[in-house]
């Protein structure tokens, strides 16, 4: 299992990496005591990528992104986004983060929740409005913008939460469970407008899931995680083609690296916890 690791991390050198961890741990002190969120990470994602995170509750996934975010700080070990600091990274802005609720103002119609962080930024109404178009359409939402998020199904709102993480154009996208709370038909929907919208704008995104069908229909890899302490168990390299209908979930191909991530999964699960 770490040789796929150490493999992923040896190709890095001449790909681009656009996260690079090493050694990285995180411990939380807490009134129970220390609480090992994440232990010896070593991993890099390049350019392009599609990254699932995937492991039972506790392993550290929501934690990870939170590290590239810059919204924790680790406590071993290095990580660098685009060869910055998170610090550094999140002042150029170089990530969009979509959380698993779609966090959207009520009182502000979808166009000025989409455009929220461009105001804070400072950008000109006209390029505001130009990026407010170009989102909105890729997330399929043109002719919505004045609609207020509570008359938006809830598909919709996560879509307009993509659309203002996509608004910052920002070649990183980190995505927390974004269709967690959201039914299998629309999950399924979604699932297929992002990989289209990954494909159109070549960007890297880093996503955590807890579905094995989700993380298998999306990834160019997979990163099996396993808890106390938080730390990697497999990293799993798609061998599925860059285009995929929804019933390639179907193929002899697409089993064969659920069972793999379901074996990851189960081998990482203590039962005595
Ligand atoms: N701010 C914090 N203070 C103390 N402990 C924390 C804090 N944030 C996370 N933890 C602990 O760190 C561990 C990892 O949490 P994290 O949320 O990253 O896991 P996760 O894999 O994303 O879980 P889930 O699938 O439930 O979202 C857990 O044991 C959690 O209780």
């Amino acid at each position: 299992m770490l040789m796929t690791v150490n493999q992923a991390t040896a190709t890095s050198v001449e790909r681009n990496a656009v996260v690079e961890a090493r050694q990285l741990g995180l411990t939380f002190q807490t009134n129970d005591g220390p609480v090992r969120a994440l232990s010896d990470v070593n991993l890099t994602i390049n350019k392009g990528e599609f990254v699932s995170f995937i492991g039972p509750s506790g392993c550290g996934k929501t934690t990870f992104l939170r590290v590239i975010a810059d919204l924790e700080q680790p406590t071993e070990g290095t990580i660098s986004i685009n060869g910055m600091t998170p610090e550094q990274a999140r002042q150029a802005r170089a990530y969009g983060y979509v959380f698993q609720a779609a966090a959207l103002f009520p009182w502000r119609t979808i166009e000025n929740n989409v455009g929220l962080p461009l105001e804070i930024i400072g950008l000109s109404k006209a390029e505001q409005q130009a990026r407010i178009k170009r989102t909105m359409d890729l997330v399929n939402l043109t002719g919505f913008e004045k609609k207020y998020p509570w008359q938006l199904s809830g598909g919709m709102q996560q879509r307009a939460s993509i659309a203002r993480a996509l608004a910052f154009d920002a070649d990183l996208l980190l995505m927390d469970e974004p269709f967690g709370a959201l039914d299998e038909i629309v999950r399924d929907h979604l699932n297929e407008q992002l990989l289209r919208l990954w494909r159109q704008t070549n960007k890297t995104i880093c996503f955590v899931t807890h579905s094995i069908p989700e993380a298998v229909y999306l990834s160019t890899r997979i990163v099996v995680m396993s808890p106390r302490p938080g730390r990697v168990t497999d990293v799993i390299e798609s061998t599925l083609p860059a285009e995929r209908p929804l019933d390639i979930r179907e193929s002899p191909e697409f089993l064969a690296i659920a069972a793999r991530v379901r074996d990851g999964l189960r081998a990482g699960h203590s039962y005595e916890d």
